[in-house]
């Protein structure tokens, strides 16, 4: 028995302002991809258009075997965690990952307690009252984490979920990730700026550029590659060092 690719992008077209992007790919199950690229490059239509947040103008996007074009992302079967704005302001923190598990909150005393289990996973217990103007940034990113252990789903996108959030507390958040990725058996693909964060988390690589798959390639060996000049160019790297 084969098992079909967690995501799959067949020719998958999308344009918008000058960008004119293109991408074919496709991931195992259990796998955590860093997507990497220069600003503006299409790393977060990418995953925005595995999110269902775009649509594409042709090509097909396949997620565990099954074309998603015309689902919405609540039918995806996607966690989204952004780089902000991923809580609610006006709802307590247990509010903001049960809406996770049911947009219409209605939830039993098992799936709060599924609550509380989240927030213990990520170091957040007795925080479910508070509301998200009271939490640190850092925490804030924690409870989006909580809302995608809490609802389990196969595929976890991350936008840069950990920008801003100094090392120490990134390596956290890093771990934490590859925690959901072991428990929930979740395919994660990952935009990062930070090559460190795709050395210490990521099985493989997409590297954008000019909305293209300029490589796609095991995330070992990757950042030795010398033969791509956009590469070269995106590190910062002197070609001929
Ligand atoms: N609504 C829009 N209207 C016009 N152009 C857009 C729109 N959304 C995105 N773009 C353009 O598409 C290109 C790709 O954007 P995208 O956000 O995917 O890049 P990115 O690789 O994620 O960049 P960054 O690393 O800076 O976040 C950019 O040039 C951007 O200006």
């Amino acid at each position: 028995m084969t098992t079909s690719p967690a995501i799959d992008f067949a020719h998958v077209a999308y344009g918008i302002g000058d960008l004119s992007a293109e991408f074919s790919f496709a991931r195992a199950p259990g796998t955590v991809t860093a997507i990497l690229g220069p600003s503006g490059a299409g790393k977060s239509t990418l995953l925005n258009l595995a999110a269902g947040f775009l649509t594409p103008r042709s090509g097909e996007i396949r997620i565990e075997g099954r074309r998603v074009n015309d689902l919405p992302p609540s039918e995806r079967g996607i966690s989204m965690v952004f780089q902000d704005n991923n809580l609610f302001a006006h709802l307590d923190i247990r509010t903001n990952i049960g809406i996770g598990l049911d947009p219409a909150l209605r939830l039993d005393a098992s799936a709060w307690a599924q609550v509380e289990a989240a927030l213990d996973r990520v170091g957040l217990p007795g925080f479910g009252r508070r509301m998200p103007s009271t939490l640190s940034g850092g925490e804030r990113q924690r409870v989006a984490l909580a809302r995608a252990f809490a609802r389990r789903r196969p595929l976890l996108l991350l936008d840069e979920p950990f920008d801003g959030l100094g090392p120490g507390l990134a390596a956290d958040m890093l771990g934490l990730m590859l925690d959901i990725r072991a428990e929930v058996g979740a395919t994660v693909l990952m935009v990062t700026h930070d090559p460190d964060e795709a050395r210490a988390a990521a099985d493989e690589v997409l590297f954008i550029h000019k909305g293209r798959i300029a490589a796609d390639d095991p995330a070992q060996g990757f950042f030795e590659r010398r033969d791509l000049p956009d590469l070269e160019a995106y590190l910062g790297r002197q070609s001929g060092n």
